[in-house]
């Protein structure tokens, strides 16, 4: 049995059903079960700015699936709902990013683990710190808390609580 956490968001439209939409749709896969949600929070949009603040959060799963068949199960979840990738880093009604895998590295064509960027990001560091505060990133060999302290105060202090789903 595997454990990992899958960071989402969504900007578009009704956000906080495509989240609910999309942990639905994780539970509804016989090999994975949703074990932990942290808290839902609004956040400004980084990298690209020109675009709606979005509703972001990160759910623990348990799954005997291994990580490209977790990655094909999110992306037909991206796709089922409507996502469509026109602005790299751009608007969309739901986005889930696997962030961790056990304590596994993988570098693969299709799939990066842990995802690359989650260590700059207090919009997955925040919620993820909920659920994981202690886990030790791979290669950065660092917790989940130490990372989050190391990010800017600004950053972090900005998230909003919007609330449980
Ligand atoms: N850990 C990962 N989780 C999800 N997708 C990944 C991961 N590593 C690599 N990918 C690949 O990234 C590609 C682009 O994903 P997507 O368009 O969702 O990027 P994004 O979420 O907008 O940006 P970012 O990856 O910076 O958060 C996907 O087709 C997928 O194959
Ligand atoms: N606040 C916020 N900003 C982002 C997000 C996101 O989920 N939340 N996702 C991005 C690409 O994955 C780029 N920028």
């Amino acid at each position: 049995m595997n454990t990992a956490y899958i960071a989402l968001g969504s900007n578009i439209a009704e956000r906080e059903d495509f989240l609910k939409s999309a942990i639905d749709m994780l539970e509804e896969h016989s090999e994975i079960q949703v074990t932990e949600k942290s808290s839902v929070y609004e956040t400004a949009p980084v990298g690209y700015t020109d675009q709606s603040d979005f509703l972001n959060m990160v759910v623990e799963v348990t799954t005997s699936l291994q990580p490209l068949q977790m990655l094909d199960h999110c992306q037909s979840i991206e796709a089922e709902l409507g996502r469509e990738r026109l602005v790299k880093w751009g608007p969309r009604t739901i986005d889930l990013d696997i962030l961790l895998y056990n304590h596994e590295n993988m570098e693969a064509e299709r799939l990066v683990i842990p995802h690359p960027h989650m260590h700059e990001r207090a919009f997955v560091m925040v919620p993820l710190a909920e659920l994981a505060p202690e886990v030790i990133l791979p290669q950065i060999n660092l917790s989940v808390e130490e990372i989050l302290r190391g990010l800017p105060a600004e950053e972090v202090e900005s998230m909003r609580i919007w609330g449980k789903i």
